[in-house]
């Protein structure tokens, strides 16, 4: 069977299943997933198909709220010309798959990943197969994986069964996904609700993460040594020695070419936001140093 073609129908969100998973979302340990919001998988969908348009907005939504709150957003996305290798058992299921084009492999607009997102290279259904998903997960200290995407039965829920083995909870948007028809939309979703995860609405997950956006809430450090103190203490949790003495020796130093990541910058300012300085990961990433830091102590002290 082929991927179907004018696929076009009405996300099933009515009685949603009842999941037994008893998590809350925890905006601290949260990543967000956005599952091959692909040009090519999105195709076959009838123009304005309500669960699509429905299922973009909701990823949308999510996305935002989450740079927002600094919570890391990662997209996995497959690769256009795969060989046979590569693409494996899928090529006896679904054809060659998608050509090397950006028709085929860019991410939608509407979703479209900005500097500080992680994009993995997506090989199997599950996003966690043969990628570093899980490895940048762990790096980042996030055990919550909230999943917006194509296709529900599918991807979807293989990455929500995997993360559950892996000891990371799926939360499964049922809005922000969408799939061949609503049948199947709904399977995935009473599959999630039994065996692994929970389903829940993008409004629901928009409010977690809103909770933990900056706020002007007063800083609980002062300005000036102590707030080096933190920021010298978060960094050694995640650079070597070396390289946090050479950031205070040069307060202009880049992190990241002192080896900081992405998912470590972000674990960075989980840590000074849980201090009460809240720093915008975006203008963090245009000046990854310890001055900027200081600055930001400062800015919140007063
Ligand atoms: C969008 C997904 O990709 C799979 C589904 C249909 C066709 C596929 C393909 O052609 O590679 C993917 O294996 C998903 O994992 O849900």
């Amino acid at each position: 069977m082929a991927i179907p073609s004018g696929i076009d129908y009405a996300a099933p969100l009515g009685d949603l299943p009842r999941s037994r998973a008893p998590w809350a979302l925890e905006p601290a340990r949260t990543a967000v997933l956005v599952h091959d919001l692909q040009r090519y998988f999105l195709e076959p969908f009838a123009p304005g198909c309500p669960a699509l348009v429905g299922a973009l907005d909701a990823a949308a939504r999510i996305v935002a709220a989450a740079r927002e709150a600094g919570v890391p957003v990662v997209y996995t996305a497959q690769t256009g010309d795969q060989d046979g290798a590569r693409r494996g058992l899928q090529g006896d299921l679904w054809g060659p798959g998608m050509r090397a084009v950006a028709e085929h492999v860019g991410i939608v607009e509407q979703v479209a990943p900005a500097p500080g997102d992680i994009v993995l290279a997506k090989h199997r259904y599950s996003a966690f197969a043969l990628s570093p998903l899980a490895e940048h997960l762990a790096a980042a200290g996030r055990d919550q994986l909230v999943i917006v995407g194509v296709y529900a039965h599918i991807g979807v829920t293989a990455t929500a069964l995997d993360a559950f083995q892996r000891e990371v909870r799926p939360f499964v948007v049922a809005d922000g996904v969408a799939d061949f028809d609503a049948a199947r939309h709904r399977l995935a979703l009473e599959h999630v609700a039994s065996c692994s995860g929970v389903v829940t609405l993008a409004a629901d997950v928009v409010a977690a993460l809103a909770r933990t956006a900056p706020t002007t809430a007063p800083a609980t450090v002062e300005p000036g040594a102590a707030w080096d103190a933190v920021v010298r203490e978060a960094l050694a949790s995640l650079l070597p020695a070396a390289g946090v003495d050479a950031a205070f020796a040069d307060a202009d130093a880049d992190l990241f070419l002192l080896g900081l990541n992405s998912l470590q910058a972000f674990d960075l300012l989980d840590v000074l936001a849980d201090s009460g300085v809240d720093v915008d990961f975006a203008a963090f990433t245009q000046r990854a140093t310890v001055a900027f830091l200081r600055e930001q102590g400062r800015l919140l002290a007063h």
